[in-house]
């Protein structure tokens, strides 16, 4: 094979120095402020253990297609990198396969634009199978691009310069095909894996705990949550876990022996359309989670906007439906601690009146035995009515039902394909919920 398939992967190393430069193009619309873009840029290195050198944005008036910034910014730029000792360039915006070359040639150094990074947090992140697939197909189709278009560099790489149309380009067209080969081999196996489909009822079946799952925009606070709530005392046994899955940990919970705490990737502003699949089944495992903390970082000033996206993205997942939630939700109103006195007084610590909200600080710890109250109260006592449409038939599920529910109303429902129906409406804690899933018939 003469494409080395390492390129596919691993664009940057943890650890590396890196330099963080958020273009500000005129004319082009961002969602949030340049400050917020700039913050949520470093957000993200940091996730994948990226050492932040500097950071800084830089006005485009016009864009160079050669090099997106002007001849200066790049000169300062070089010189920013020598100052700081970065490593690498972080461009937190879009670089054609061109721009990207010559930075990277201008500046002697490594580039990568803000899809190749999100790619590589994803990559990280991924957590199920479909997930995995996703992320790599969305990879193979980032490096696709950059390989049709930057083939005279590659040529050059490989000694076939000289031969106008000769073996440097046939190269190309190897590589790219082994390329669509091997996406087409992917897409097939996501085929596979959605039809079967036993993914989460796998998972969930496996778990014999609750899963509790941690979304929320980038840099609202989940991973401090997640650190906060898994704490320093960590058992041997969470090592393990640990090592198998870092995004995983056991917690303890008033009621509840033990939950598992999953964190899952952050939410992105303007995240490249070529990426949205691949972040969506990063997410598939929420929907195997009995409780989901939805984390919101409350003194950010796009607040409201960055739940809407994070509930937008719910519903597609089907965790949301209509104004039904299947999974139950509680909302954490993170970094309460940097609210106007006045506006914390009425918050902090604590529920509020829904019971679905919990005001904290994951940072000082205001409000977290709140959470965890709320939390062991959803996964044990706080039983809620479901009503479901279960053939005659399915003996042993209506006999879960009677055993391990409380039964309100059980009467005939017509008939379905699998012959007639009973309509059965029971009192079921969400723990009990997510195992009558994994009743068969
Ligand atoms: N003041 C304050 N800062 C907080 C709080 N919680 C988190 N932070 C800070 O917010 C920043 C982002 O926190 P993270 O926990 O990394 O955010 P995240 O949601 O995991 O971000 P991603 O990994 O990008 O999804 C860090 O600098 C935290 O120290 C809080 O309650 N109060």
């Amino acid at each position: 094979m003469s494409f080395d398939q390492d390129e596919l992967r691993g664009e940057v190393t943890r650890g590396a120095r890196a330099l963080v430069v958020c273009p500000d193009i005129r004319g082009v619309h961002y969602d949030i402020g340049i400050e917020a873009r700039l913050e949520e840029a470093r957000g993200l290195a940091l996730a994948i253990g990226i050492v932040i050198a500097d950071s800084f944005s830089l006005p485009i008036r016009e864009v160079r297609p050669n090099t997106l910034f002007g001849a200066g910014q790049v000169e300062n730029i070089g010189i920013a990198c020598e100052q700081t000792d970065a490593e690498l360039v972080i461009v937190d915006g879009a670089l054609s396969p061109i721009q990207q070359r010559n930075l990277e040639e201008k500046l002697e150094r490594k580039v990568i634009d803000r899809t190749g990074l999100i790619l590589e947090i994803f990559g990280e992140r991924a957590a199920t199978a479909e997930g995995r697939l996703q992320v790599e197909l969305a990879h193979l189709d980032y490096q696709q691009s950059r390989l049709v278009r930057s083939w005279t560099h590659l040529e050059r790489q490989r000694g076939g310069f000289g031969f106008l149309g000769g073996p440097g380009e046939t190269q190309i067209e190897a590589d790219r095909r082994m390329i669509r080969q091997r996406m087409a081999r992917l897409r097939k196996e996501l085929e596979q894996v959605r039809k079967t489909r036993a993914l989460h009822r796998e998972r969930r079946g496996r778990a014999p705990w609750p899963v509790v799952a941690l979304v929320g925009y980038t840099n609202a606070g989940k991973s401090t949550l997640f650190n906060r709530l898994t704490g320093a005392g960590v058992m041997a046994e969470d090592l393990l876990f640990a090592t198998l899955d870092p995004t995983m940990r056991s917690i303890s919970l008033p009621g509840v022996e033990k939950a598992i705490l999953s964190d899952t990737v952050g939410f992105i502003s303007d995240l490249p359309t070529q990426l949205v699949a691949a972040f969506r089944a990063t997410l598939e495992e929420v929907t195997a989670a009995d409780v989901i903390l939805h984390v919101r970082d409350i003194s950010n000033p796009d607040t409201a906007a960055q739940k809407a996206e994070v509930v937008e993205i719910l519903r597609d997942l089907g965790v949301i439906e209509g104004e039904d939630t299947l999974i139950p939700i509680i909302e954490v109103w993170n970094k309460c601690d940097l609210l106007p006195e006045n506006e914390r007084a009425e918050l902090v610590p604590g529920v509020a009146e829904d019971d679905t909200t919990v005001a904290m600080s994951a940072l000082t710890g205001e409000g977290v035995d709140e959470l965890l109250v709320l939390l062991g109260e959803l996964l044990t006592g706080k039983a809620r009515t479901h009503s479901f449409s279960i053939p005659v038939a399915h003996g042993r599920r209506i006999a879960w039902l009677y055993s391990h529910g409380e039964v309100l109303v059980d009467e005939e429902g017509g008939a379905g394909k699998d012959g007639p129906l009973r309509t059965i409406t029971v009192r079921l804690n969400p723990k009990e919920f997510g195992q009558f899933e994994n009743i068969d018939e």
